[in-house]
């Protein structure tokens, strides 16, 4: 059962109109602003819970409450009350909700629309990069989009595993199956490591997949870390030129960082 129903108010500014889903650390509501400067606005208020994630959300929110950029989700504010044990994160709301449930229901988009998708990410990730982060996270539930006049925008999200580059402690393999870089299993990260994970992303708005995806997780497992895949059918030569680009088995042969991947589908007139 959810925390809050519809019509609550929330910490006397919120009032609750509905539960959109429910993640790991607590869940989100779309919620309207009753005061303030953001009076009269829908927003979605994440209520987490987890005690022992507590720190590392609220070290999280404190990081991407400083990012701004119009291809990096928006964190409006965030507040922590000690005494209840809640950490409430306010972000703007995304109203076509995250691209997995996007291509779920709307199915792989055509060759164009899924190259606009990759190429508003990339610029959000090029002000990660730009600034010495690495999002460590890209999968296609962490990018949103919000409906802007007859197009859609899409924004990266989630940034629990963002990591300062030159990162050289244990690395927590937290990354989803699937989506994750093959030096990333080896203990390495690299800005690289995202672009892996943005050409699976590209994979996945193709064909509905991640470009591993087996019956069986420990067969899913192999083929990610081994990156074995087949190319989909039906792309044009220059796309799959593309996808065999960001999954590059050797980091070092991948483009390096997003501004590198924007300014080859550029020079390729891949939009
Ligand atoms: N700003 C937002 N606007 C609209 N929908 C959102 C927003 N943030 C999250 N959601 C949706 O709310 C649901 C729960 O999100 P949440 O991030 O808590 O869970 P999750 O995707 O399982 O991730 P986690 O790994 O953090 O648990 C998802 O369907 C997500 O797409």
């Amino acid at each position: 059962m959810s925390l809050y129903k519809e019509g609550d108010i929330l910490l006397g500014m919120y009032r609750v109109i509905d539960l959109i889903g429910v993640g790991n650390f607590g869940e989100v509501y779309k919620v309207e602003v009753l005061k303030g400067r953001y009076a009269g606005q829908i927003v979605a208020l994440k209520v987490a819970r987890d005690k022992t994630m507590l720190p590392y959300l609220w070290k999280e929110a404190q990081t991407h409450i400083l990012f701004n950029h119009p291809h990096i989700l928006t964190m409006q504010s965030y507040l922590y009350k000690k005494d209840r044990g809640e950490l409430f994160l306010i972000y703007e709301f995304m109203d076509v909700g995250n691209l997995k449930h996007y291509v779920a229901k709307h199915g792989p988009l055509e060759e164009g629309e899924a190259l606009k998708v990759i190429f508003q990410v990339a610029k959000g990730l090029e002000f990660l990069h730009n600034r010495g982060y690495i999002h460590g996270d890209i999968k296609p539930d962490n990018i949103f989009g919000k409906r802007v006049m007859k197009s859609i925008l899409w924004k990266l999200g989630d940034f629990s595993l963002l990591r300062v580059r030159g990162y050289s402690g244990i690395i927590d393999i937290k990354g989803t199956v699937g989506y994750i870089a093959p030096e990333v299993f080896k203990n390495q990260i690299h800005r690289s490591s995202d672009i892996f994970s943005l050409g699976c992303v590209l994979y996945f708005t193709l064909t509905g997949k991640s470009p591993f995806d087996a019956e069986d997780e420990q067969e899913k497992l192999r083929r990610n870390k081994l990156v074995i895949y087949t190319m989909p059918e039906g792309i044009s030569p220059k796309v799959q030129t593309l996808l065999g680009l960001m999954l590059e088995k050797d980091h070092e042969k991948r483009f390096k960082t997003a501004k590198e991947l924007i300014n080859y589908m550029l020079a390729q007139r891949l939009l």
